[in-house]
């Protein structure tokens, strides 16, 4: 089975704006070929994280390769490739398009052209890919596939004429998806007798084998036993095992040119495998590594610290499996003076960052305290250097800066035109600026600038919310901007809160500082004395909310009481405060740090 030649190879995936069924039709491609037997085909076999399948969405590149009998008699291999369909994983779709030759573009017959539709179709457009244009759901009353098809060659700019109409959830017409993607893609190119050339597409953390490299062969074989080396970083392994995935992991004597598969070698060293780098063979290496891809900028940090300090080392060993699994993802090391010892974390945006989150706590059964998420700014410093501030808490003083620049996004919102006017004022509110206004259809498409400070706490969330989830966004950086920005730090008991400072612009200083007093002064129990909670920029206080004491000793009700009960309440207190933070006298809850945070 490895030596397919190949002209009976073709390599693709599926690129799709979320739930327009690029998972469903992923399950009934793997059906068709006979990969799983109904009964292993438990729900969406591609989206196999627990996380994944609770939220519906798709987060880890994923491949498999069918075997397809074409009506034209030949037996072709496919691989397939899933790509994530969220802006925050462009990253993973770019290298996912790398692999291949060809995409299924599948659009919601009854939807049409999203956002991300376009967004996704340019990437592979750059990828110089073969496009083959699916239109799914057509099962549905409301599909309107003459429609869609016009919508695509109007927007997308691609020819739809013989796009397929199919439904995912029914089968209608897999088979026509499987012809098409024989008959239109083209097959890969490469030579098996050239020095071995492959992409490290991807590479994760299993329990079982350890290190596993998802690899694309563009030149040469690569075969068990082979000693291979990584292009970038030099570091050589020997080859344990080599594989496919069908899509259960299957060993196999080689891979050739136009094959996708796995390796296994015994890898200890995460570090080495650095997604886009090639892999050649130490005895024989290529003369030249094959372009990569654009590395993955984070644009979203946060903190994330243990709740229990001892927990400290299990979140570096979890946070570097993580890594592994997740490129884009980056840590290092952060001290606060509130939070003790911690990772700050660097995200592709948002759900990014509450996906990791999540994983942490579920997949490695972690509690953290995650800070306020803050963009990187570039502080222009008055001897004329540059330094990137990731962390509010590290801003120089203001005195050393000359002036601080912002990243700002260009975002493209597509939305029905009822509520048009509410997200024209929401962009307006977040110092947004507009650029376009146009039709596609009965929806109106918003392109503004923003400052991507304004976009991280909670502009999905208004916007799903404003538009009763009807809206999509989509966005790219678009540079960076000089701009009014300051520091406002939260002190609690005169003390300042380093996890709570936060970096905003001067004219919503104000309101911002006051809306976090006023949620603390409900999220902070009171004391036996009275609490100021004050935010400030520099030493000038801009809002105060004071917390009244409390005056009854919680033992003071059992007063010739059992003493077995008067015990038992200050266990029950002593539980609590394992769960608090103290700033010098005060005690702050955990919840209290996230929601603080969380803007109405
Ligand atoms: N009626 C109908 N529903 C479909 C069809 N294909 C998919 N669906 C439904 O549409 C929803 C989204 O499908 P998914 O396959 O999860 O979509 P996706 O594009 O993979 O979504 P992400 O993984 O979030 O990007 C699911 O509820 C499917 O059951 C179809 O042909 N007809």
């Amino acid at each position: 089975m490895t030596d397919t030649p190949l002209s009976l190879i073709r390599n693709f995936s599926i690129i799709a704006h979320i739930d327009h069924g690029k998972s469903t039709l992923a399950d009934r491609l793997i059906e068709a070929c006979g990969a799983l037997t109904a009964r292993e085909m438990k729900g969406q076999v591609l989206d196999s994280m627990e996380l994944e399948q609770e939220r519906g969405i798709t987060i880890k590149a994923q491949t498999v390769r069918l075997t397809y009998p074409a009506k034209d008699g030949n037996v072709y291999v496919l691989n397939l490739m899933d790509t994530p369909g969220h802006v925050d994983f462009a990253y993973e779709v770019s290298r996912s398009l790398a692999a291949c030759e060809g995409s299924l573009l599948v659009v919601d017959a009854s939807q049409g052209v999203e956002a991300q539709t376009l967004a996704n179709v340019y990437q592979a457009i750059d990828a110089n890919h073969e496009i083959v244009p699916v239109l799914n759901k057509i099962d549905l009353p409301a599909a309107e596939p003459e429609r869609v098809r016009a919508q695509i060659e109007e927007v997308v700019g691609i020819p739809a004429d013989d796009a397929v109409e199919i439904s995912a959830k029914t089968g209608l017409n897999i088979e026509g998806v499987l012809e098409a993607l024989v008959q239109r893609l083209p097959a890969p190119k490469g030579d098996a007798e050239a020095p071995l050339q492959g992409l490290l597409v991807d590479s994760w953390y299993d329990s079982y084998l350890g290190v596993i490299i998802l690899v694309r062969i563009k030149e040469g074989r690569l075969k068990r036993g082979d000693k291979i080396r990584m292009m970038q970083t030099g570091a050589t392994y020997h080859v344990d095992q080599v594989g496919v995935f069908l899509p259960k992991m299957k060993p196999v004597d080689s891979l050739g040119p136009g094959e996708m598969g796995y390796i296994n070698a015994a890898i200890k060293t995460v570090a080495d495998c650095n997604v886009g780098d090639t892999i050649t063979l130490d005895n024989r290496p290529a003369e030249k590594a094959l372009p990569g891809f654009k590395p993955s900028i984070p644009v979203v940090w946060c903190g994330l610290f243990p709740v229990d300090a001892d927990d400290f080392d299990k979140l570096r060993t979890s946070l570097g499996k993580l890594r592994l699994n997740d490129a884009s993802f980056h840590f290092e090391a952060e001290t606060s003076a509130a939070l003790g010892f911690g990772f700050r974390c660097g995200f592709l945006g948002l759900l990014h960052l509450e996906i990791i989150q999540e994983r942490l706590s579920r997949e490695f059964n972690l509690d953290l305290i995650a800070t306020a998420p803050s963009v990187v700014y570039k502080m222009h410093m008055n001897d004329g250097s540059v330094e990137e501030l990731h962390n509010p808490a590290d801003m120089p003083e203001i005195s050393k800066i000359d002036y601080i620049e912002e990243p700002w996004i260009k975002a493209s919102i597509l939305v029905r035109d009822e509520y048009l006017g509410s997200v024209l004022t929401l962009c307006t509110e977040r110092r947004g600026v507009q650029i376009d206004l146009t039709y596609v259809g009965d929806r109106a498409m918003a392109v503004y600038r923003l400052p991507l400070n304004e976009v991280v706490f909670d502009f999905y969330d208004r916007l799903k919310s404003l538009t009763r989830g009807y809206a999509s966004f989509e966005y790219q950086m678009d540079g960076y901007e000089e701009s009014d920005l300051v520091r406002i730090s939260i002190l609690v008991n005169h003390e300042p809160v380093d996890a709570l400072s936060f970096i905003a612009h001067r004219t919503v200083a104000e309101s911002r500082g006051r809306a976090i007093c006023a949620k603390l002064k409900d999220l902070i129990p009171r004391q036996l004395f009275k609490i100021a909670i004050q935010a400030s920029i520099g030493s000038k206080v801009i809002a105060r909310e004071t917390l009244g004491a409390l005056s009854k000793d919680v033992t003071a009700k059992c007063y010739g009481g059992d003493i077995s009960r008067k015990r038992k309440l200050l266990e029950k207190q002593k539980e609590g405060k394992k769960r608090m933070r103290q700033f010098g006298k005060v005690e702050i809850p955990q919840s209290a740090f996230l929601a603080a945070l969380k803007m109405d």
